[in-house]
């Protein structure tokens, strides 16, 4: 194990995709979305600590989660647990742990691990990290590229170059450049090539090299976080975090860190291939709930104590409630029931759901968001 070794779990996307079960006070990272006994951050937490070990696991979150992370991770030090006032994307997040961990370590090396992604192989991701963390070493941004399945737009792309040959990270390769969410056109060329692969959000670098390059490409939102990191542990943390914050740009580390890094050719991609999703919506959730891929069973039941009557049906049925729910002669059905919201659509929908949040936002039904 590298005793310098750290991870990061920012944990603040909103997860609209996934309303109305994933909502601003309780998003998808808190729920046990896939059925496994677990949530998404705890089995986040299942996955890196035996690699970093449990007390160099990092996690960044919006202040009004931090009770509920304390209470589903009892392992992890409070102090650990980075308290957000507002969502400023994934830069500051980082960044500020980045920060806070290398006052402690300056020679610590940093991954940022999503709090809401699913990996079926562990054993084969341990392998990939362990190579990510020997690239580091170099002093270059790590990334991991995953083979895509599809050209799917909700994720980045990497180009990748030629092999590098480094000692312990064999497959590792050169980043030549990042292309964030392509259009459908661009992402079929991408995948036809053989050339790209998806950015699975992980980054692995020194700490140093990480904040070197946020201090280059973004000197304010260096400073505040470095403002804010000096003030961290001291009796003027809230009224530094509260003069600071809210003046921070929201930037995502993609555009922060990775593709300026790329562009100066410092970033290395490890080609990963660990049944790896980002349980992004309803139709990955069913995927991902099937026992053989691509086989579709009956309709899957998760949450409460619902009894399903299905007849000819087949879909994901999510519930918080006793209600039984009946589905007849309908195929790729999803059915979320809560107490307040009932959402209905279909798998090839679930990209969609988003905008149902953003039609309840616009007429001002701030409860149910
Ligand atoms: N603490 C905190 N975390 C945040 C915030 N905003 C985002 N995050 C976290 O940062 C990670 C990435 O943010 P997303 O907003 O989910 O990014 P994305 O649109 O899915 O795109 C990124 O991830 C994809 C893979 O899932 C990549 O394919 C894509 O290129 C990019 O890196 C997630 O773990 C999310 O919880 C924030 O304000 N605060």
């Amino acid at each position: 194990m590298n005793t310098h070794f750290h991870a990061i779990i920012p944990a603040g996307g909103s997860g609209t995709r996934l309303w109305p079960l994933s909502r601003r006070a309780t998003p998808k990272f808190l729920h046990d979305v896939l059925g496994l006994g677990r949530s998404l951050i705890q089995a986040t937490w299942d996955r890196v600590a035996p690699i970093v070990g449990e007390d160099r696991v990092w996690v960044v979150t919006g202040e009004s989660h931090f009770d509920q992370v304390a209470e589903q991770l009892p392992h992890i030090a409070r102090a650990q647990i980075i308290a957000e006032p507002s969502p400023k994307d994934s830069a500051a997040a980082i960044g500020l742990a980045a920060m806070i961990i290398a006052r402690e370590d300056p020679d610590a090396i940093v991954g940022s691990f999503s709090a809401d992604h699913s990996i079926t192989n562990v054993d084969e991701f341990r392998l990939v990290i362990d190579q990510a963390v020997a690239a580091a070493e170099t002093g270059d941004i790590v990334t991991i590229g995953i083979m895509p399945r599809n050209p799917a737009t909700a994720y980045g792309y990497i180009e990748t170059g030629e092999l590098l040959g480094l000692d312990g990270a064999p497959t590792a390769r050169r980043a030549l450049a990042f292309a964030e969410k392509p259009e459908a056109s661009t992402a079929r060329q991408y995948v036809n090539s053989g050339r790209y692969r998806w950015n699975a959000g992980m980054f692995i670098a020194k700490a140093s090299s990480l904040l070197d390059i946020l201090a280059e490409e973004d000197p304010p939102l260096y400073s505040g976080l470095a403002r804010i990191a000096e003030a961290w542990d001291t009796p003027d943390h809230d009224e530094v975090l509260s003069a600071v914050w809210p003046g921070l740009e929201k930037r995502a580390i993609d555009y922060v860190v990775a593709e300026p890094a790329a562009a100066a050719g410092r970033v290395i991609v490890i080609p990963g291939d660990f049944g790896w999703d980002d349980v992004g919506d309803f139709d990955s959730v069913a995927r991902l709930r099937q026992p053989v891929p691509g086989e579709p069973r009956g309709v899957i039941s998760i949450g409460g104590n619902t009894d399903l009557l299905e007849v000819d049906a087949s879909g994901v049925v999510f519930s918080e409630g006793p209600r039984t729910v009946a589905i007849v002669g309908l195929e790729d059905l999803v059915v979320v029931d809560t107490d307040d919201v009932l959402l209905i659509t279909s798998r090839s929908h679930a990209q969609d759901v988003k905008k149902a949040v953003s039609v309840a936002g616009e007429r001002g039904l701030d409860e149910l968001l």
